[in-house]
C-alpha cells in the first residue's frame, strides 16, 4: 500500500532561515502520527510542503505516491491550516456546499455541521462566527471530503475544552476508520492522549522519532523530586528546577540518583521520583524550553 505521505532528504529555506533541514519522514496508511516542536521549528512549512503549498528547495515530498501540487493527489486530504481565513460575507451552509463541491462524495452540511457542534448554524454569516466556531468550522471542513489523510496545524488552539474532546473524539473515530491523521500541536496531552507517533521537530530537523514511550526512553530522563533547602554539586543531574525550597532534578538515571543523595547526606524531605513526561522529554531533545 503507497504511504500517504513520503519526504526523502526535504530542506525547505526561506531566504537565510533554514525551515526544514534534509528531513525524512514516512506515514504508514493508517497511523496517527504528532509532530511535536517549539515554534519556528518547521511544522507549518513541512504540512504547508505536503498539502501542496509550497514546493521544497531539495528533496522530495510525495502525497499517496504523487505530487502533492497537482490536485488530483489531494482528492483524498483534509487539511486544517492555522489561520482559517473564511470569508465573513459568506454563510456557513454556503461555505460548506462551496467546498463540499471540490469532491466526489461529499458528507451533507447538516451531518458534518452537527459532528462539530453548529447545528443550526448553517444560515449565519461566517463574519457573524465566535471564534471558536470558526475554527470548528474550519476543522469541519477537513474532513467534508471524506479524506483517508488528514492534517491538523495546531486544531485545537482557540477551542473550549468541549470543542477539544470533540474533535479528539472525531480524530479518534476517523483514525479507528482507516484514515491516516498527521496533527502538530504545542499541546503534550493531545499528543499523550492521540498520537501512536511522535515526532519531534526542532529548528528544521527531527530529533526524535518513535512512539510516546520510545521518545521517553530516547532520553531516559527521571524526574527526581524532593524538599531540601541546598544542595551539593550532584553528578547525573540534566536539569534542575526549583521553586523555593522544593527541587526536581531531571536525570537518566534516577536510582543512582537517589543513592547519591543518601550518600551525601543530602537532608531532603518529600521524595518523590517519577517517569519523565513527554514534556521533560521535548525539553531535554530540543535543548530547552519552546
Ligand atoms: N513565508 C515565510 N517567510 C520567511 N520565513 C518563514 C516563512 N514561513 C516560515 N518561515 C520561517 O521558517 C521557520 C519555520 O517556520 P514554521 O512556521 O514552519 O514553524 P512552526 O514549527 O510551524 O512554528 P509555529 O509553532 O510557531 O507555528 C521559522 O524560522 C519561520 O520564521
Amino acid at each position: 500500500m503507497t504511504a500517504p505521505v513520503e519526504l526523502h532528504g526535504v530542506t525547505r529555506r526561506y531566504g537565510d532561515t533554514v525551515a526544514l533541514d534534509d528531513v525524512d519522514l514516512v506515514l504508514e496508511p493508517g497511523s496517527l502520527t504528532g509532530l511535536l516542536g517549539p515554534n519556528g521549528a518547521g511544522k507549518s512549512t513541512l504540512v504547508n510542503l505536503v498539502s501542496g503549498l509550497r514546493r521544497p528547495d531539495t528533496g522530495t515530498v510525495r502525497l499517496f505516491g504523487g505530487d502533492p501540487r497537482d490536485a488530483v493527489n489531494r482528492v483524498a486530504l483534509g487539511t486544517t491550516p492555522q489561520q482559517t481565513g473564511l470569508p465573513d460575507t459568506l454563510r456557513v451552509g454556503e461555505i460548506v456546499r462551496f467546498v463540499g463541491s471540490h469532491f466526489p462524495d461529499p458528507v451533507g452540511a447538516g451531518e458534518l455541521l452537527g459532528r462539530f457542534g453548529l447545528d443550526g448554524l448553517e444560515r449565519r454569516q461566517a463574519g457573524g462566527l465566535s471564534g471558536g466556531q470558526k475554527r470548528r468550522l474550519a476543522l469541519a471542513l477537513a474532513f467534508i471530503g471524506r479524506p483517508r489523510l488528514v492534517l491538523l496545524d495546531e486544531p485545537t488552539t482557540g477551542l473550549d475544552v468541549e470543542g477539544r474532546r470533540a474533535l479528539w473524539d472525531t480524530v479518534r473515530a476517523f483514525h479507528a476508520g482507516g484514515g491516516t491523521v498527521l496533527l502538530t500541536t504545542h499541546y503534550l496531552d493531545e499528543i499523550e492522549s492521540l498520537a501512536e507517533r511522535v515526532v519531534v521537530l526542532a529548528g528544521g530537523r527531527i530529533r526524535a522519532d518513535g512512539d510516546v514511550d520510545a521518545v521517553r526512553g530516547a532520553v531516559r530522563v527521571g524526574r527526581v523530586s524532593f524538599r531540601a533547602a541546598t544542595l551539593p554539586d550532584l553528578p547525573g543531574v540534566e536539569r534542575t528546577e526549583r521553586d523555593g525550597d522544593h527541587v526536581t532534578l531531571h536525570t537518566a538515571d534516577a536510582d543512582e540518583l537517589v543513592r547519591t543523595l543518601v550518600r551525601h547526606d543530602v537532608p531532603f524531605t518529600g521524595l518523590s521520583v517519577s517517569r519523565a513526561s513527554l514534556e521533560d522529554a521535548f525539553l531535554t531533545l530540543t535543548g530547552g524550553p519552546s
